[in-house]
């Protein structure tokens, strides 16, 4: 039998659904994903640590869980929030629903919400802390909980979700349709070191596809140690909470830079912005999904983007020490940095995708470029 849910959010307002995957209790951030397709790699994407993503599109569930769609081999957001969850997945490579997903890793969910007046609530008045529970509470108890439970602010949460221990990859993007094994790269035209703030596998696949062999490195690793390895270019991942709290990420990149080149994609480029001295602070409700429009203002083109992030950098805090290379269209907010004499650029945005539209993919090409010299 379906379970009642309760949606509570920090600032009172309740919402009343079925619970779906892991029945019981869990507090995050809310915020909401506008991509109509690719729930799984929003999941898995580390980046969504301590979140509880509500999607815009009606219909999740569709097309169940594969392995193979995983980010990073298991659930990372706390929390799901849907209108309707189907019934019944339909889809050659699934291997369990949706529903059972979330089950196995005990990630809750709530679905037959209204989901509209809720992402236009969070419009308006920010993403906020919020709990789903199946536990029977009352609402006033959930909002006290959602209220007493710490924000994203001063987070380190990517040190945390972070490797351990250094490893290497070179697998180039895997052909799903085919389904044969990707053959390692056998000619490696870059070594390149990657910073794992919380990485999504497919950014190691796109290195791979232009030529890199990657080691990836904790977030701990000092510049000298990076330096050691003799690498063509440095890689800055995403990554979960406040890039302004990483501790001594900020340092260790602003040794690095106009030494070797550097490439920063999300948390990787905020990074790189207080490694100039820059500034971060928390948007109001964020960018998340597969459709917000960037222009790259060094070609006057417009692309299609995936994002997901709840910070972004303080152009004005730059004091001239990068060049903004790329504006959102839909806020002018800050979606792109270069610092040429350093020979490091670094997005907002996500040009691995993952899911969503792959125009920016010409941005791996160009740190390419810039390792080849
Ligand atoms: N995807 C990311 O790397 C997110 C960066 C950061 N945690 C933010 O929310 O802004």
């Amino acid at each position: 039998m379906t379970k009642r849910a309760v949606l509570a959010l920090a600032d009172g307002t309740t919402f009343e659904g079925r619970a779906f995957g892991a029945v019981g209790e869990t507090v995050g951030e809310v915020v909401f994903n506008t991509s109509m397709f690719g729930y799984q790699e929003i999941l898995t994407d580390p980046s969504y640590v301590g979140q509880i993503v509500t999607m815009t599109y009606p219909e999740m569930g569709n097309v169940g869980a594969t392995p193979e769609d995983e980010e990073a081999g298991k659930p990372h957001a706390v929390g799901m929030v849907v209108r309707a969850l189907a019934s019944q997945p339909s889809n050659w490579r699934a291997t369990e629903s949706l529903d059972a997903y979330l089950k196995r890793h005990n990630v809750a969910g709530i679905e037959g919400l209204d989901t509209r007046r809720l992402v236009r609530h969070l419009r308006t008045h920010g993403a906020q802390m919020g709990v789903i529970s199946s536990e029977g509470l009352s609402a006033a108890a959930l909002t006290e909980r959602a209220r007493s439970a710490h924000g994203m602010e001063g987070l380190d949460l990517a040190t945390g979700v972070s490797t351990k221990t250094p490893y290497t990859f070179d697998l180039p993007s895997p052909d799903v349709f085919s389904g044969q094994r990707a053959q390692p790269l056998t000619d490696p035209r870059f070594e390149v070191v990657a910073y794992d703030y919380g990485l999504k596998k497919s950014m190691l696949h796109f290195l791979v596809d232009v030529g890199c062999r990657v080691t990836v490195v904790p977030a701990t690793t000092t510049a000298d140690e990076v330096l050691a390895r003799k690498p063509h270019g440095v890689f800055l991942a995403n990554g979960p909470g406040d890039p302004a709290a990483v501790k001594g990420a900020d340092r260790t990149v602003a040794a690095l830079l106009g030494k070797v080149p550097v490439f920063g994609i999300c948390l990787g480029h905020q990074i790189m912005a207080l490694a100039l001295g820059g500034r971060t602070y928390k948007m109001k409700f964020g960018h998340r999904g597969g459709n917000q429009p960037v222009k790259d203002l060094t070609t006057g083109k417009v692309e299609i983007t995936a994002q997901n992030h709840g910070f972004a950098v303080d152009d004005a805090s730059l004091k001239g020490k990068a060049v903004v290379t790329h504006i959102n269209l839909n806020d002018g907010t800050v979606e792109g940095l270069a610092v040429p004499d350093a020979r490091a650029f670094s997005v907002q945005y996500h040009p691995e995708a993952s899911p969503g539209p792959h125009d920016a993919r010409y941005l791996f090409g160009r740190f390419a470029k810039l390792m080849a010299g």
